[in-house]
């Protein structure tokens, strides 16, 4: 194990004296910037990935029949020689490692699993592949049972951990699939979807670089909390080009901190809500009722109604988004406005021909208007934009729309709504005051909307050019004053090269992941979503316009659905998008809800969601899942009880939304890694936890048409212990826990 860590040592000195060179050079052209820029980024990328493999760097081993042995491990590690000395556990090569098992060894005669602390080994597991004594193992046959079951026992920490030594067989097709297409993966709890996503995140940017690292991965999941919880994972398999958001965080610049009731929900996450913006939009193109009047200088500039609608029709019909096409309406209306202006003067000078009498000249017929030529239109439609009155007026029929101000108007206008819901759709359900916070729910349709709107990046792009030019206009003169003084002394080169690279693209220099985060039309090669079931028809139709290549894995449990606007079926959320091409993989085993829990959960399941299969559980040995009749007043004196029994792990309490407050009030606040955490059933989605306190049972049921649902979730994070605390009477659904009436 020395000689390895010996290699890593090595590679981190050698990309640490990479990166000093990098920096030690300078000046040059914005080419060999950018190029140095590049090199700079791959290194400390190198460097992160090295440190973070320090820990468990290599866990297996695998022998085959010709005697020779190959160790597995986070990264791959050459010798001086070039030779390997550990795999990757993403390469072709580990595969057998995680895809042996007794009946199929594929080559091997021994798989051994390695246990490390710090740089020691201090527990190996054997398996030896011998057809003879081994019993013939179905589908769902343990590989590395002794590696695994020891895993399962670790305490657990708040963040989630990864599993790269104990992958199972099962979960290795979905961590291999191929990039193209869509994959679900559907499975019950604990049955190590979000692992397998992660290690699937990580395999993809392994084995497809060059496409993944410029276009990035995304990765959606439920809840903050949860992305906390899974964040340490990619780091820890050394990735660091990947996004992690939430439905609610992916409109840059718009937090979504409120939440809708499930009524709401289900009608903002109705497909047909892309029809209602679209609507909402086209009211605001508008025509006046009748002729279009601007006051002007105590001149009445009139625009005839069918011109009006002949305008809005046109710029209609260009099909730009709307804030683009108001360009070539605005240029037109103003046209049509100094026409207007130049017929008004004619009118007031006629007037005032008829009041000064006998004066020939004016006598003569005046043609303003028809004298106009293409030049003086321009120049007049220029100062006619300069009146407040003029920009009100075509503000007020084709205004300039951010997403923001469009969804908000239109969820406070019951006339709006009214008008262009369809029939049969409860937009009453939508409607809040202009100013109300931002939910979840509002993201798809803010994106929808910022599609129909189009963003003008004009300005954005001309700057950049602008930017280009000054830099190389710069390096420019640093030269010529080389040349001019004759000192070629490399500090003028380094100001120049300082000061044109402040003018560079904003972009230099930043990752992958960090371009992306900002740009809502990013396109991603791959995008991964967790707890998929909870997304909503809209969510759905922001998700996939971020993966114009539809290379996606979706992760979730329809058992789980807690979203009224969920999924009820994985063909009804894709099928619109991908057409049937989509192929779903199932896994069956629990790895963390002890047998005796999940007998428990298996009777909830089957009164919510008969269709559904529980999971089949690894482990065995938990304590019995109790219920225990006491105020809420009284939690502390339980949960202290609770941590005691379990020693070093973590506590979580999930409560019904209506409890919560009460309930956190009641225990010092802390974060995923204090030893008490105090959740909603929405919140502890997807996380876990060594002992589970469930309270008020009855309200978590009530609180949703998806209250069933809600308790299998919240009766599934435990991975020792389970108590569900109640006042009043015990749903039935849970009768079978062992009653402890402590009032
Ligand atoms: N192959 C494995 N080796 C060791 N531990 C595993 C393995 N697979 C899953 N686990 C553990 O099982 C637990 C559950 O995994 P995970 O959270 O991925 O399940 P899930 O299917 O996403 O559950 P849920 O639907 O409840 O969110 C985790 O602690 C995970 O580390």
């Amino acid at each position: 194990m020395s000689s390895l860590y010996g290699r890593l040592d090595v590679a981190r000195e050698r990309a640490q004296a990479a990166l000093r060179e990098v920096y030690a050079r300078a000046g040059g052209s914005r080419q060999a910037m950018v190029e140095r820029e590049a090199m700079a980024s791959e290194q400390a990328r190198r460097l992160a990935q090295l440190n973070a493999v320090e820990r468990g760097l290599c866990f297996g081993r695998i022998d085959d029949g010709a005697g020779r042995s190959t160790y597995v491990g986070r990264i791959g590690l050459r010798d001086e020689e070039h030779e390997s000395v550990l795999i990757d556990w993403r390469a072709p090569a580990a595969r057998p490692f995680y895809v042996a098992t007794a009946t199929d060894p594929g080559g091997l005669v021994r798989r051994r699993h390695l246990h490390l602390k710090d740089r020691t080994v201090v527990g190996i597991d054997d398996e030896v592949f011998d057809l003879e004594g081994m019993s013939d193992g179905d589908r769902r046959t343990l590989v590395g049972e002794a590696a695994l079951l020891a895993a399962l026992r670790r305490g657990r920490t708040g963040r989630m951990g990864d599993v790269v030594a104990t992958i199972q067989t099962e979960q290795d097709r979905v961590i291999r699939a191929s990039l193209q297409g869509a994959l679900v993966v559907q499975g019950g709890p604990g049955t190590g979807k979000t692992v397998a996503a992660l290690h699937r995140a990580a395999y993809l940017l392994y084995t497809h670089r060059a496409t993944l690292e410029r276009r990035g991965v995304l990765v959606v999941g439920p809840n903050s909390m949860f992305l906390r919880y899974i964040s340490q994972v990619l780091p820890a398999l050394g990735e660091t080009q990947v996004v992690m958001t939430t439905v609610g965080e992916m409109f840059p610049g718009v937090r979504a901190s409120a939440s809708d009731g499930p009524a709401t929900a289900v009608v903002k996450g109705d497909p047909r809500m892309a029809d209602v913006v679209a609507r909402a939009l086209e009211l605001r193109q508008r025509a006046p009722e009748g002729d279009l009047v601007v006051e002007l200088d105590g001149l009445n500039l009139r625009v005839p109604h069918e011109t009006c609608v002949r305008l809005r029709d046109r710029a209609r019909a260009v099909r730009l988004p709307h804030n683009m096409a108001r360009k070539l309406y605005v240029t037109e209306l103003l046209k049509e406005l100094a026409k207007a202006e130049a017929r008004a003067l004619e009118e007031s000078l006629h007037i005032e021909e008829l009041v000064i009498e006998g004066e020939p000249e004016l006598a003569q017929p005046l043609d303003l208007e028809g004298d106009l030529d293409e030049l003086d239109l321009e120049l007049a439609s220029r100062r006619l934009w300069g009146e407040p009155e003029i920009r009100r007026a075509v503000d007020d029929l084709w205004p300039e729309l951010t997403p923001q101000r469009l969804i908000s108007e239109m969820l406070a206008s019951p006339e709006t709504l009214w008008s262009v819901a369809p029939s049969g759709l409860d937009w009453q359900e939508l409607l809040r005051p202009v100013d109300a916070p931002w939910t979840a729910g509002d993201v798809p349709l803010l994106d929808e909307a910022a599609e129909l709107l189009g963003e003008d990046d004009s300005e954005r792009r001309v700057a950049s050019r602008r930017a280009s030019q000054e830099q190389a206009s710069e390096e420019l003169y640093a030269r010529e004053v080389l040349q001019v003084t004759g000192v070629l002394e490399e500090g003028i080169f380094e100001r120049a090269d300082v000061l044109a690279e402040r003018h560079a693209d904003e972009g230099l220099g930043l990752t992958t992941a960090d371009r992306a985060a900002a740009d809502r039309t990013w396109a991603y090669g791959h995008v991964i979503v967790d707890e998929a079931q909870e997304l909503s028809a809209m969510a759905w139709r922001m998700i996939m316009r971020r993966v114009p290549a539809k290379s996606l894995t979706v992760v979730g449990d329809l058992a789980q659905t807690g979203s009224a606007a969920g999924a009820r079926s994985w063909g009804e959320v894709l099928d619109p998008y991908l057409e049937g091409r989509w192929r779903e993989e199932r896994l069956l085993v629990n790895y963390r809800t002890p047998v005796e829990i999940m007998t428990v959960a298996a009777d909830v399941l089957r009164a919510f969601a008969p269709d559904q299969e529980p999971p089949e559980s690894v482990r065995e040995g938990g304590s019995r899942p109790r219920a225990a009749r006491l105020p809420v007043a009284a939690l502390p004196g339980l949960v202290a009880a609770e941590l005691t029994s379990i020693g070093e792990g973590r506590v979580g309490v999930v409560t019904s939304d209506a409890r919560h407050a009460e309930v956190a009030a009641l225990f010092p606040e802390g974060d995923l890694d204090a030893p008490v955490v105090v959740l909603t059933v929405r919140q502890a989605k997807g996380l876990e936890f060594d002992a589970v306190v469930v309270v008020d049972p009855a309200g978590i049921l009530s609180q949703s048409p998806m209250g069933g649902q809600d308790l299998y979730v919240a009766v599934t994070r435990a991975t020792r212990r389970l108590t569900v605390v109640y006042e009043g009477e015990l749903p039935e659904v849970l009768s079978r826990l062992t009653s402890e009436s402590t009032t």
